[in-house]
């Protein structure tokens, strides 16, 4: 069986233009990037393959690259975030789009296998959000002949690629378009943080003032969720990995605990880190009755779900994203969306006025990549920091903020790298 969406019903694809339109309006940088290559085309040799949740905001990226003269093949590459309506107008205008809401994991792969072969010769660019489609090209070569470059987008897909880079078995460049102040600390924070709180709100229903809420992981997305949900009143309490990490969320304000003192008389547990078995069967013993858990990392793997299966007496739908899990010593415990992303399952994902940033880097490296990917080597290539800039700016003119332009001395210090305040500074994790 293919997930190909093929002649998808009118109603949808009207529902799915009438939210491309919505997103569209609040998207103004991807806008300005579209008129200015509308005409010149410059994408007209280009197939490109991506795999990227297929949200509202994701469809504007795809139109702007068809736009620009790509044939574009796409898949969410998630199990639970594909936007059926968006999908669907998206086929309509001659994409090829694979996938549907609601896939198992095998059935994702499927999917994006389907995609990595929409071409007769393959891709020639991948825009990837979590290197399925890299790896998969990695482990067949003979699927992708011309391909000349990929984009990754996210923070545990970046970590990966390089792994990869320094084992000689990266053949292609790949431009790292997640460590940009512009994305990691803007998306991941503000986007994630807002869209993580407003799935759990949406799912359940939950007053979060006053609810003991532990955020596990606080990178730039544990941050966020954790920053939102004091915001709204609840008890916030954090685990961290890393020690610098737990500085930071110290010095926020927030108690930092380990995860079995954390999670006693916890409310809502949400997962942020990237890495499978955050929550393994010893943390699920150490839960109360009643505690709500999700997750807004990495796919579905944060919380082992074969250790929650084995505590599980009985399982109840309570609502359409909370599964109750009646556990054997009596104690129940309400997964939401099947511990897969909570802002992208429950919610509309991040906000599209994020998104526009977000794609506006992923745009512009992909055009950047069709001009001359030619000139990289194999392996992890960052993104200027004066590009960030320049995305920064479009944004700010948009939201109509001005600030003051930097003297020649100021510019030289801001773009010498590495300084306090040049634009190479990040915080890191
Ligand atoms: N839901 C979404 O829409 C969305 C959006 C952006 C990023 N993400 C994903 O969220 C994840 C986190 O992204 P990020 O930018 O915050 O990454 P990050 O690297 O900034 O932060 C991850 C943090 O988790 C910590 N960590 C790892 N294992 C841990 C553990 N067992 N217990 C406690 N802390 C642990 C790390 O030390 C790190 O500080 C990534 O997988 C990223 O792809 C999701």
């Amino acid at each position: 069986m293919s997930f190909r969406v093929t002649r998808p019903p009118a109603e949808l694809v009207e529902l799915g233009r009438a939210a491309l339109d919505v997103a569209r309006d609040q998207m103004p940088v991807l806008a300005g990037i579209r008129s200015e290559v509308a005409g010149t085309r410059p994408l007209q040799a280009q197939r490109v393959a991506g795999c990227v949740h297929l949200t509202k905001e994701t469809g504007v990226l795809v139109e702007l690259l068809v736009a620009a003269g790509a044939e574009v093949a796409w898949t969410g590459g998630d199990e639970v975030s594909t936007q059926d309506e968006v999908a669907a107008a998206l086929a309509a205008e001659g994409v090829e789009v694979f996938g549907r809401r609601g896939m198992t994991t095998a059935e994702v792969e499927q999917a994006v296998t389907e995609t990595l072969g929409a071409f007769q010769d393959g891709p020639t660019l991948l825009v990837d959000n979590g290197t399925r489609l890299i790896e998969a090209a990695l482990s067949a070569p003979g699927t992708v002949p011309r391909l000349v470059a990929a984009t990754e987008k996210t923070t545990e897909g970046c970590r990966r690629v390089r792994e990869w880079a320094e084992q000689g078995r990266l053949r292609f460049p790949v431009v790292n378009v997640n460590d940009l102040v512009t994305k990691w600390e803007v998306d991941n924070t503000y986007g994630t943080g807002q869209s993580t709180v407003d799935g759990i709100v949406r799912a359940t229903g939950v007053l979060l003032a006053g609810k003991r809420f532990v955020v596990v992981g606080f990178g730039q997305v544990g941050r966020g969720v954790a920053l939102r949900a004091r915001g709204m009143g609840a008890r916030v309490v954090v685990c961290c990995r890393s020690a610098r990490t737990a500085v930071r969320a110290r010095l926020a304000g927030f108690p930092v605990l380990p995860p079995h003192e954390a999670l006693v008389g916890a409310d809502i547990v949400c997962t942020a880190t990237g890495y499978p078995d955050v929550l393994t069967g010893e943390h699920l013993d150490a839960l109360p009755g009643g505690a709500v858990l999700c997750n807004t990392g990495h796919s579905v793997t944060e919380i082992n779900l074969a250790d929650l299966a084995e505590r599980t007496r009985e399982t109840k739908r309570i609502r359409p994203h909370v599964q109750r899990h009646i556990l054997h010593d009596g104690r129940h415990v309400d997964l939401l969306s099947g511990g897969g992303l909570i802002n992208l399952d429950a919610a509309e994902g991040n906000p599209s006025e994020v998104m526009d940033i977000t794609f506006a880097n992923q745009a512009l490296a992909v055009l950047d990549l069709a001009a001359g990917a030619d000139r990289l080597a194999p392996g992890v290539h960052e993104v200027p920091a004066e590009r960030d800039e320049d995305v920064a700016r479009r944004k700010l003119a948009a939201m109509a903020v001005r600030i003051d332009a930097p003297t020649p001395e100021q510019l030289e210090v801001l773009t010498s790298g590495g300084h306090p305040g040049s634009l190479g500074e990040r915080s890191g994790p």
